[in-house]
């Protein structure tokens, strides 16, 4: 396909996402599926338009003054690709492109945008600006345009059957490179332009279980939580097991760690994961085993709650989401945290502790829904997590993203990883 024919199709998918309001994976599917000349080199193309159409649509359609399909994918091929008006004129008036731009097109795209609001010039919905502001003061549009920015792929050596030297050395050909923060983690670059990322899950490696993608951020979390040898652990919320496998590797196989979701179908993924990680000590527990996880109930040493969220954190990697966003569906999440923390709180045993994370960077969920947890019951006693870095992570801690000594929270802005929030709680011991 000719870029003009890759710029047409971004249009044709964000038209489709746009009208019939469905994920733009979906919509990217269907249209490779009707469109099968396209190659893989064409659809990875369209893709990555049709995502940086997506995770800037504010700030393109402010430029534009149109938040149409045609005017998004227009702004985003000049910005991704870095073309003069001329250049992307030429490239789009041709068989199958999107055809010549208009005058309006083309004065909009020379022109300097103008001072914008912090949602703009963010991208991010601006029903959010309250919260944004809240947790971000006068750097929450800086801090949306980190979110809106392409990710990198992260890795997460697995210490049960490799080093990190060992995946570095086999990933050398993508560019693979030690992560700044985590002791485990293994970073390849977001490709620009139209360029694609390498499928690392097709690697021999992965299938020999020596690494498993996970941003960052999610790794530092997991380590904060302090599972290790010899404890009882409980993640009830191990959707895909994620978070499991990292803790069972710092367990290295001694202790238990039980794996409970309250979505079987989430869940389904663990057990390969598991197998392939060389994972000896994990239990896994579907939703109707409820009276095994009653049996659980006051034993735990550590019960990590990475609670379902608005995934504001992740919107590098689902830049979608944050328009399908809305405040109904954030309430709905409050309430399930609260509802996931109370089973927490029943699981862990007097001196144990509660690791509450969520991939969201949105103060309701985050420090907001721990003060209520904490003034709920005085039993539990927040644990500063720059001693956990310490112990767990070693070196200078880096500044949460929102100044507390007391939480964490990770950003793509402050710290290079996906949006998370971690708040480890202990639960006094009877005396
Ligand atoms: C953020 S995802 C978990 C991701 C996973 N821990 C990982 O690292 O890959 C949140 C999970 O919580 C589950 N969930 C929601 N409400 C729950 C509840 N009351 N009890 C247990 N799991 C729940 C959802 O099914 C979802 O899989």
């Amino acid at each position: 396909m000719t870029p003009g024919g890759r710029i047409q199709a971004a249009i044709e998918v964000l038209d489709d996402i746009a009208g019939n309001r469905r994920p733009a994976s979906e919509a990217l599917k269907d249209w490779g599926r009707t469109h099968r000349f396209a190659g893989a080199g064409d659809r990875a193309a369209i893709g990555n338009l049709v995502f940086d159409a997506l995770r800037h649509r504010n700030s393109l359609a402010a430029r534009m003054g149109d938040d149409g399909a045609r005017a998004l994918a227009l702004a985003a091929a000049a910005g991704m690709l870095d073309l003069t008006a001329d250049a992307l004129d030429a490239m789009c008036a041709v068989p199958h492109g999107p055809g010549a731009l208009g005058e309006a097109e083309r004065a909009r795209l020379s022109g300097t945008p103008a001072a914008e609001a912090p949602w703009i010039a963010g991208d991010y919905p601006d029903w959010l600006q309250p919260a944004f502001e809240r947790v971000f003061g006068d750097r929450a549009a800086e801090q949306g345009r980190a979110l809106a920015r392409r990710a990198p792929i992260d890795l997460r050596v697995n210490t049960l059957k490799a080093t990190r030297d060992k995946v570095l050395r086999a990933l050398e050909r993508f560019g693979a490179q030690a992560t700044p923060l985590s002791p485990l983690g293994v970073r390849i670059a977001p490709p620009g332009g139209f360029g694609r990322s390498p499928n690392v899950e097709r690697e021999p490696g992965h299938g020999r279980g020596h690494y498993e993608v996970q941003d960052e951020g999610s790794q530092i979390v997991s380590l904060l939580a302090g599972a290790g040898p010899g404890l009882q652990v409980a993640d009830i919320c191990a959707g895909g097991g994620g978070k499991t496998l990292a803790m069972a590797a710092q367990m290295d196989n001694h202790g238990q760690i039980y794996a409970y979701d309250a979505n079987m179908t989430r869940l389904r993924p663990i057990f390969e994961r598991l197998q392939r990680a060389g994972v000896r000590n994990a239990q896994v527990l579907g939703a109707h085993e409820t009276d095994r996880l009653e049996g659980l109930e006051g034993r735990m040493d550590l019960v990590l709650v990475d609670a379902p969220c608005s995934g504001t954190g992740a919107w590098r990697r689902r830049p979608d989401a944050k328009w399908r966003l809305t405040p109904r569906a954030v309430e709905r999440r409050l309430a399930e945290q609260q509802a996931v923390l109370q089973e927490a709180c029943r699981l862990v045993r007097p001196g144990g502790r509660i690791a509450y994370v969520t991939c969201s960077v949105l103060p309701e969920e985050n420090g907001d829904r721990v003060s209520a947890f904490l003034k709920a019951d005085p039993s539990f006693r927040l644990v500063p997590w720059t001693g956990l870095w310490a112990q767990a992570v070693g070196g200078e801690p880096p500044a949460s993203a929102d100044g507390s000594e007391e939480t964490l929270l990770l950003t793509p802005a402050d710290h290079g990883t996906d949006g998370f929030f971690l708040a480890v709680m202990e639960k006094q011991p009877e005396t």
